[in-house]
């Protein structure tokens, strides 16, 4: 990924790069908060979060240019996905004010952030826009309390008020024992905790989230993963609009509404996630899709899917009865049989073969749904061998049975909607 994260070096289209940390903050005194940050405070966080964000955008960088309109109703999560290089980063800075965009307009609840007609462009730390990045990008020479004061300091508030409210978010963040220490006493893991409570300490109308795994390594990763499911999810800060760059397709199930794939600068697909996984129009969306995914809500043993059949699996992680989740498993761990198979706990559901696409040393039976049986089977994919496929004798339209065992499926929580 690309530094839109606001690194110190100066590249092309940045605005003041070395005067900011991240989307909400720049690194002069909080004395240079003035009457609008304070009006802006003075918002209740209902008011400010009533009309989402609404941008069109057009950035050159170089020779590249990123042309995209993207709306994100007011508490939705939309995950951005798409190649290397195809603008993610692009698009998540110039929402944060780091780059100049060629034209431009951006409204974030009842407010005009950039209107390159009107000459407006709000400053970077006036924009209520916070942007988590890879790297933690925490100052060096402050604790971290310091760090997560400053946004707050920023927006007028006193030192004794910042510091709680530091500590507040420090605490929700499981790293309050951390408070003094400085960023080079950090390991990677709690650092990024406290560039995600510097985030939120500002009350964002808007959170960018730029890979923020991406650096962590496999031991530190998940429990940051946890921690933001349960920020973007679980109402941490309550009705968070969130743009969310992954290259994770679990990521964009788990914690987004919709999907926006960008490929040359431009939106070549979007939807609900569970749309746009079931039936991806784009190549990058069918690559991402490499996973089969049924959707309904968690009971015991597994999922019930939305015509109540129970999809047999393991949960990931503790989920309620009754709560929206989503059953996932591998097109390769999908058997494909003619004649209905008995025997061994399995889930077993008749479909109708729908399509066949060669996919490298396996052939994909893409599934249509069957008289026989459920709608949601349309677009479950089983990938086998050519051998197998011969000896099947199968050809689009045939009436099948897909068959996948219990342990092979994981039914992971699925993005809760906010009223
Ligand atoms: N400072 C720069 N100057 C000129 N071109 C740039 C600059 N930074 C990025 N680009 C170009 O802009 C395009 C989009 O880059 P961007 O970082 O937004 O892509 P991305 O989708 O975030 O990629 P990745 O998944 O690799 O992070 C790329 O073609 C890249 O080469």
């Amino acid at each position: 990924m690309s530094a839109a994260g606001a690194g110190p070096e100066s590249r092309e289209g940045h605005r003041e790069p070395d005067r900011t940390v991240d989307g909400a903050l720049r690194t002069d005194t909080a004395d240079t908060a003035d009457t609008a940050d304070t009006a802006d405070t003075a918002r209740t966080a209902d008011t400010a979060r009533t009309a989402g964000l609404t941008a069109r955008v057009t950035t050159r960088r170089g020779g590249f240019t990123l042309d995209v309109a993207v709306q994100v109703a007011p508490g939705e999560v939309v995950a951005v996905l798409g190649p290397n290089g195809s603008g993610k980063s692009t698009l998540l800075g110039t929402l944060a004010g780091l780059f100049d965009p060629e034209s431009a307009t951006v409204t974030l609840a009842d407010r005009v952030l950039t209107d390159t007609a009107a000459g407006v462009a709000v400053p970077v730390h006036r924009r209520r826009v916070g942007l988590l990045s890879q790297q933690a990008l925490l100052f060096p020479h402050l604790t971290a309390r310091e760090n997560v004061a400053f946004g707050p300091r920023c927006a007028g508030q006193g030192r004794r008020a910042a510091g709680t409210v530091a500590d507040r978010w420090l605490a929700e963040m499981g790293v309050a024992e951390l408070a003094d220490r400085r960023p080079s006493e950090l390991s990677g893991g709690q650092a990024q905790r406290v560039a995600i409570a510097r985030a939120l300490a500002v009350e964002p109308d808007l959170l960018l989230l730029d890979e923020p795994f991406a650096a962590l390594d496999v031991d530190a990763a998940p429990a940051v993963r946890a921690l933001l499911r349960r920020v973007v999810r679980d109402s941490v800060v309550g009705g968070q609009t969130v743009l969310l760059v992954t290259h994770d397709v679990l990521d964009a199930v788990v914690l987004a509404d919709r999907l926006v794939v960008l490929a040359d600068g431009d939106v070549v697909e979007q939807g609900p996630t569970a749309e746009v996984l079931a039936r991806p129009r784009s190549g990058f969306a069918a690559r991402i899709a490499g996973l089969d995914l049924v959707t309904g809500t968690a009971g015991a043993g597994g999922l019930h899917a939305s015509d109540g059949t129970l999809v047999s699996g393991a949960a990931s992680e503790p989920l309620d009865h009754g709560e929206p989740a989503v059953a996932v498993f591998a097109p390769r761990s999908v058997a494909v049989h003619r004649e209905r198979p008995a025997g061994s706990p399995r889930n077993v559901v008749p479909v109708r073969l729908a399509a066949m696409e060669p996919q490298g040393e396996v052939v994909r039976l893409r599934a249509g749904a069957s008289e026989r049986g459920p709608a949601w089977v349309d677009g479950l994919a089983a990938d086998v061998t050519p051998a197998a496929i011969a000896e099947l004798g199968v050809e689009p339209g045939d009436e099948l049975w897909f068959a996948v065992k219990a342990t092979e499926v994981a039914v992971h929580p699925m993005r809760r909607r906010r009223r």
